[in-house]
């Protein structure tokens, strides 16, 4: 490695860290940030929804990166702040002297990383923290939050530190970082006044990545040095886990666990159980300690490598076309689309995505698979699973349910194939749909299964087809023709199957001509109160979930039906 090169692929996974800075809304978290990467600071005050930042350092011959993540203070997006929880290395929770309950959110903030952290079973030592009380500089007659008292938390628990700082005065901020820094055992150099900043253009910064030395000739600079990449965008999902993964293994080898299974062998049961899934869902799902190996024990990270660079696995494609403003998100699990934890996760993440996309003011859902619009929830995610299992798939679908039914933009089912239960429900929390003639049914059909549709697909079904119909649907499980839920308003327009897309997308010209402001406005005020339903009561509906679906004669149900879709077949 050229001794010069500050190249973002030149750090080895071991000196890469990724830095999360949590916090209520306007505490000050981008403006610490904005402090620690460009000694800036802006009096106005713009809500982040996610910002990303890299710092790449050169210190004693070694590269190192930190990357940086600025969450949103308000977290509509629960599966992107819960990955924030599982990817970070190291912690900065924000709170405002002037703002009790900030400090109360850090306190919440605190323990919600460590639950994370320890549901994925490869971590479970506590991340290095730091509490930052921000806004120190502001008059003592409007603090609402005593140092001594916070001095008195941070010091009853572990890997945890505290400083009063001022982004708006420069007070403390370099400390800050230093101080993490320590705790997480990471060179010091990495302190903003420890290193020399370099400013680098973009023509300079593509050099370096050449190995071209961005030093004038012959000079030579061993000093430490920190550059901010200025084309630093959030790495996908996928990169995420793979990094995280490294870190497992990483900590798996300082901790010197003996006699680690390769993951092909330990992993091999579970592809029978969980039929027709990826390595990469399995991985993920053995991250989120959700399936645990032959033997309980963590598996080869370089197995899972090989297995990452295998064909993405890809159960949600989404395409944005840009000049339109209009995303297509498809799912694409065949053979029916049936709806599991790793489905459910990646459509969260879509649809958070989309909601961020400012250049994003319509979607519309739709199948890659021929002839099913969704089966519904996966029934194996729901038989002979376990508690834990069930309570994570149950939170997965809430998360991707209140993303798509609270959804700010236009929202557009395409249903071309048999949509039944968790199918229905995904479509009718769109604004609008379309449907194939022909073969195809929809409906909530839960009841013939021998299991009760949840309060929210219930509330949802009311909104769409009045009380009396909803009553007689859920009662029978009915299954309807395309026609047959035309006449009830379970679907907005029935056309042959060919022209489902081309019918949605005439459809979106009109709502599309409807400023966005003012529609979702009239979005949300219609849909808040099912929502807040929802949302009030989830760890509540999670864990009713897991024991009725556990129950023996619920579990019963379930087998008989497992057999009847088999037999049906043959
Ligand atoms: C008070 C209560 C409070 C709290 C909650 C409590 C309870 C929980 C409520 C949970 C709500 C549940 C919602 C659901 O979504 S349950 C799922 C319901 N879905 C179905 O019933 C659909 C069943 N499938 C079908 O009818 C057909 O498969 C379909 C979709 C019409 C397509 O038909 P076809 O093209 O002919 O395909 P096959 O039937 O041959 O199926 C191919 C293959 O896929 C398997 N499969 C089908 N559906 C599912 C599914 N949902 N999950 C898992 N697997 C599915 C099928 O068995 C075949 O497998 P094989 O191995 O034989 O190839």
């Amino acid at each position: 490695m050229s001794s010069h090169l500050v190249d973002e692929c030149a750090a080895p996974p071991k000196n890469c860290f990724r830095l999360v800075v949590l916090g209520t809304a306007r505490v000050g978290k981008t403006a610490i940030v904005s402090r620690f990467l460009f000694n800036q600071y802006d009096d106005q005050y713009t809500p982040t929804i996610e910002d990303f930042h890299r710092k790449m350092y050169r210190i004693r011959g070694e590269v190192y990166r930190l990357d940086i993540l600025d969450t949103s203070g308000v977290h509509p997006f629960p599966a992107m702040r819960r990955l924030s929880f599982l990817t970070g290395d190291l912690f900065i929770l924000v709170y405002s002297v002037d703002n009790y309950e900030s400090y109360m959110e850090v306190m919440r903030l605190r323990e919600q990383i460590l639950e994370s952290k320890a549901s994925c079973k490869t971590r479970t030592a506590a991340p290095p923290m730091i509490i930052a009380g921000n806004k120190a500089d502001r008059p003592e007659s409007e603090r609402e939050v005593l140092y001594d008292e916070v001095a008195k938390w941070v010091s009853t628990v572990k890997k945890c530190a505290f400083l009063e700082t001022s982004a708006k005065k420069n007070g403390n901020i370099n400390e800050l970082f230093q101080t993490l820094f320590e705790l997480a055992k990471l060179p010091p150099e990495m302190s903003p006044s420890l290193h020399r900043r370099v400013s680098i253009g973009d023509q300079a910064w593509e050099a370096a990545k050449k190995g071209i030395s961005f030093y004038p000739r012959g000079k030579q600079d061993d000093n430490p040095l920190g550059v901010v990449s200025p084309h630093a965008r959030r790495p996908s999902l996928r990169s995420d886990l793979i990094e995280a993964e490294a870190k497992a293994e990483q900590e798996q080898r300082r901790a010197e666990k003996p006699s680690i299974p390769k993951i092909s062998s330990a992993l091999s049961p579970y592809r029978s159980q969980y039929r027709s899934c990826t390595w990469m869902s399995l991985l993920r799902q053995a991250f989120q300690g959700l399936v645990r190996p032959a033997g309980g024990q963590v598996c080869r990270l370089q197995v899972q490598h090989r297995c990452y660079n295998a064909p993405a696995a890809g159960h949600v494609q989404v395409d944005m076309n840009s000049d339109t403003g209009v995303a297509t998100v498809r799912l694409n699990r065949p053979p029916v689309n049936s709806l599991n934890l790793d489905v459910l996760t990646e459509l969260s993440i879509a649809l958070e995505k989309l909601e961020t996309d400012r250049s994003c003011r319509a979607m519309v859902l739709a199948s890659a698979v021929p002839g099913i619009f969704s089966a519904g929830l996966d029934i194996m995610e729901m038989y002979k699973s376990t508690p834990e299992r069930c309570v994570a798939f149950w939170r997965a679908l809430q998360d991707a349910w209140l993303n798509l039914y609270g959804s700010r933009l236009i929202t557009m089912a395409a249903i071309e194939g048999h949509s039944p239960a968790g199918g229905c429900l995904l479509a009718m929390s769109c604004d609008y749909r379309v449907m194939a003639d022909g073969k195809f049914q929809i409906g909530l059909n839960e009841t013939r299964l021998g299991i009760v549709a949840p309060f929210w697909f219930t509330d949802v079904m009311l909104c769409t087809i009045g009380h009396r119909e909803t009553e007689k649907a859920l009662q029978l499980g009915a299954m309807y023709s395309a026609q047959q839920a035309l006449s009830i308003g379970l679907v907005d327009k029935v056309v042959p199957a060919d022209q489902v897309m081309s019918t949605v997308q005439t459809e979106l010209k009109s709502w599309l001509q409807i400023p966005d402001a003012a529609r979702v406005i009239t979005k949300t005020s219609m849909r808040k109160q099912v929502l807040d339903r929802l949302s009030s009561q989830k760890e509540k509906d999670a864990q009713f979930f897991a024991d009725f679906i556990l129950r023996e004669s619920v579990q019963k149900s379930l087998g008989a039906y497992i057999a009847s879709l088999q037999k049906r077949k043959s």
